[in-house]
């Protein structure tokens, strides 16, 4: 038995678990001026700390995420983050109490899905978190990038100073609407950690205007590889919003048109994102690496399932295995028409973090089947799986917290 308590932190109690996590990866305490600017990004009532007697040891905490888009409609969201264990109390069932209690916490709250960006890619799988979106790395050397022409959007992009940015980016957000599967709302504190901190790092945003108003925007820093300021010049592309295909294309065109700049990156692009078809020689766009997003636990299967659309094909009923959330174990029968449980027996079974890789379509069950990741009881079954849950496009949240 685990010799530690779990407990809610009240917001006397934060600041030393925001301290522990820092430690946890190797940062230094935040000095007051940066807790002033932090510690409202604490939501209250969802950071929970572990305690051995009355000393803190470990912490998690959490977000009220909004929602995540999935396959024909959306699910709410919780989005994790902050999770640390001190150094002298680690392998000793701490995060494992921290993950079933706020996993709980989930459910009470009705949050259907959560998420979290894992340090390590070792950690979360146990607690039933799967890798459901990837995103490549990216990189065009600007001197050979030659644009293919394009009619443009007839529209006007401009740089805003960071007040501005606070105000406008948000809402271009939100009206831009979540795209793809993946995608996620992104909630205040998001807001508040995330762009002032582009900024304070000499980040610009520029915003393009069409004829119905502000509708995509580019986040961008330009840094030299060399401290000297004598290396290549390269702008990163740190976020990239738009309402349209086309406003997408010319927030692109915008950054390759700025000076003194050699090289142009983005990372955790979307894997199907269109790129290279920009370019009359599309060989100069390089992937430099394709790593895990999204990492995403289904907290309540049977609603995850019922509340995404499927792909047509003959039915398949999948097992699922929680350990953690026991209650989620048993049979799914899923059609074009929906997803409902079953006393049939599985064609399929698997994990719960598997299924979570399946959910958003970035992972086929063939794919997971030929490593021997899924228990395949009837192999006709692995094709029309595969039809039922593939979507047109990539999932990507674009998201990084
Ligand atoms: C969303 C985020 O915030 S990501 C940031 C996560 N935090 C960090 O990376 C900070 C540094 N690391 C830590 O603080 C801790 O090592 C944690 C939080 C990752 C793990 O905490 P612990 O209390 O040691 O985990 P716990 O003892 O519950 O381990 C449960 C199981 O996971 C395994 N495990 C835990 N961490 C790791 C890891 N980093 N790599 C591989 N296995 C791990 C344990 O071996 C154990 O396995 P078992 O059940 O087979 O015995």
């Amino acid at each position: 038995m685990a010799d530690h308590d779990i407990r809610v932190l009240d917001e006397t109690q934060v600041r030393a678990a925001h301290t522990l996590f820092r430690g946890s990866l190797h940062t230094a305490p935040a000095p007051d001026e940066k807790w002033e600017q932090v510690k409202g990004t604490y939501e209250p009532g969802r950071t929970l700390g572990a305690f051995q007697d009355d000393e803190l040891v470990g912490t998690a905490q959490s977000w009220a995420a909004g929602r995540l888009a999935v396959p024909g409609g959306d699910v709410p969201l919780a989005a994790v983050s902050r999770v640390g264990v001190r150094t002298d109390w680690t392998r000793r069932g701490v995060l494992s109490a921290l993950m079933r209690r706020q996993l709980r916490s989930f459910q009470e709250a009705g949050e259907i899905t959560a998420t979290l960006r894992a340090s390590e890619s070792t950690i979360y799988g146990r607690f039933g978190y799967g890798v459901a979106s990837r995103g490549r790395g990216v990189k065009i050397d600007r001197y050979r990038a030659a644009l293919l022409p394009s009619p443009g959007t007839g529209g006007r992009i401009r740089l805003v100073d960071k007040d501005t940015a606070l105000t406008l980016a948000p809402r271009i957000y939100e009206a831009a609407g979540l795209t793809r599967p993946g995608a996620t709302s992104r909630w205040p504190a998001w807001w508040q950690l995330n762009l002032p901190r582009a900024f304070d790092e000499n980040g610009k945003l520029a915003v393009h205007r069409g004829p119905d108003g502000d509708d995509g925007f580019v986040v961008y820093e330009v840094k030299s590889s060399s401290p000297s300021g004598h290396g290549n010049w390269v702008l990163t592309v740190l976020d990239l919003v738009a309402a349209t295909p086309q406003v997408w294309a010319e927030l692109w065109r915008f950054v390759f048109r700025v000076d003194v700049v050699d090289e142009v990156v983005g990372d955790l692009r979307p894997l199907d994102e269109p790129l290279e078809w920009l370019f009359a020689d599309r060989r100069v766009v390089k992937v430099t690496e394709v790593e895990d997003e999204t990492w995403l636990r289904l907290v309540d299967v049977p609603a995850a399932l019922a509340a995404r659309a499927y792909g047509r094909a003959e039915p398949v009923v999948i097992g699922v295995r929680d350990r953690y959330l026991p209650e989620n174990d048993g049979t799914y029968r899923v059609t074009p028409d929906g997803a409902e449980r079953t006393d049939r027996p599985a064609d399929l079974a698997l994990d719960v973090d598997l299924l979570a890789s399946t959910y958003l379509g970035d992972v086929p069950f063939s794919t997971l089947a030929a490593a021997g990741r899924v228990d395949v009881l009837d192999h006709t079954a692995l094709p029309r799986a595969d039809a039922l849950f593939g979507t047109s496009q990539s999932p990507w949240a674009g998201t990084f917290f």
